[in-house]
């Protein structure tokens, strides 16, 4: 396993190293714009951002100007962090701690006007999925509707007549108390407006997430809101290409992506990859979202791997980054520190690329759903052919 995280992150490097008269054409080819399109932040953001020690960024995306539609423009936040406490304080303490944190980083989005904000998988505590014991970990799970964490939130999303996407760990106390990955979609009115349950569940390296919860079972919901049509598809259910088409097939303008995933051996080579070839195949906006630190646990663990038992999972490296229906994207967040990602995007985009590219009328729905049932199917025969 290689791990520099002297690469603080992807984008640094490229402005260290490329002159600057060929950084333009870089950036134009590998992140399909030679502008950053940095925006200004509020100074009252930046100083919520300097005394709590977090990197705030701030990007836009444009689009072209219509007769026909005033301009769509929408404020969308991201945030990364890392775990406060050790993992050995009482639950209560852990996760008091990390709203603590996570709360100040909302007052600079509140401050800065952002519309939507997501969090990351599982914010409220450490990604204790790792250990497969269930105790104490389990105690971090909550209602949707009056956990903790959805009243905490509540108040800041009517404070800031913000949209927020929170991930938990779902108890659902009136269905034999069952976990879930969740995440609760909290109405900038202080409502829950629903919720999401994680459709593809890992079952690779330390992600040892289906001794908790099963695939989820709330489809794919698309929530019609003031500031656009948005989903959320949950961390692992990004390798999933047909997750993130029945998004687009309900209509969604903007997908999150709220992610814990870890590097060396495993994904940081995809992350820039998937959820921006989600945004140009479905022609709407994603936001990748990943957590940032090393969370070490009390008791050693392994997942049947070959690996010696450890005790730490990650490090987890953020790179959070928004992907735009043309295939743009913003600069990813740094590679090992807290932070904000804001972007002003026009969502008028997404009709105008439909238009252009016609993914839509050339995607053959019908050829591929037949297919995949038959596929389905034990007794599917593989369409090959062989040389006789
Ligand atoms: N949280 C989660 O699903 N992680 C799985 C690993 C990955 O998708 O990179």
């Amino acid at each position: 396993m290689s791990e520099n995280f002297d690469i603080s992150s992807l984008e640094d490097c490229l402005v260290k190293h490329i002159p600057p008269n060929e950084l333009k054409e870089v950036k134009r080819i590998l992140y399909g714009r030679s502008d950053d399109n940095a925006i200004p932040i509020c100074e009252t953001a930046k100083k919520i951002a300097e005394k709590n020690k977090f990197e705030v960024k701030s990007y836009q995306f444009d689009a072209l100007s219509e007769d026909s539609r005033s301009p769509r423009i929408v404020k969308i936040g991201a945030i990364q962090n890392s775990i406060v406490a050790s993992t050995s304080e009482p639950i209560s303490k852990q996760r008091d701690a990390i709203h603590q944190k996570i709360g100040n980083i909302i007052d600079a989005a509140g401050a800065d006007g952002v519309n939507i904000l997501c969090l990351q998988e599982a914010w409220p505590m450490p990604f204790a999925f790792c250990t497969r014991e269930k105790h104490p970990w389990c105690q971090f799970a909550e209602s949707v509707e009056n956990g903790p964490t959805t009243l905490f939130l509540k108040e800041r999303a009517i404070k800031y007549n913000m949209i927020i996407l929170s991930s938990i760990l779902e108890r659902d106390e009136d269905h034999s108390d069952q976990l879930w990955n969740t995440v609760v979609v909290i109405s900038n009115s202080g409502k829950v407006m629903g919720k999401h349950r994680k459709n593809h569940i890992p079952r690779v390296g330390d992600f040892n997430e289906s001794t908790y919860y099963m695939e989820g079972n709330t489809g794919h919901p698309v929530y019609d809101t003031q500031f656009g049509k948005i989903a959320i598809n949950i961390c692992y259910g990004r390798h999933h290409p047909q997750n993130w088409m029945m998004f687009g097939l309900n209509g969604a303008e903007i997908v999150f992506n709220p992610s814990a995933t870890v590097i060396g051996a495993l994904s940081e080579p995809l992350w820039g990859i998937e959820a921006r070839n989600a945004a140009i195949a479905n022609s709407y906006f994603t936001v990748a979202i990943n957590r940032v630190g090393t969370e070490t646990f009390p008791n050693e663990f392994s997942s049947g791997d070959g690996k010696p038992a450890h005790k730490d999972f990650g490090p987890f490296y953020g790179s959070s980054y928004v992907a735009a229906p043309d295939g743009s994207r913003s600069p990813g967040l740094s590679r090992n520190k807290d932070g904000l990602l804001i972007c002003q995007i026009d969502l008028n985009l997404c009709r105008q690329i439909k238009d252009k590219w016609g993914f839509r009328m050339t995607q053959r729905l019908s050829l591929y759903g037949e297919k995949f049932s038959e596929a389905s199917k034990l007794d599917y025969k593989p369409q090959v052919v062989k040389e006789n």
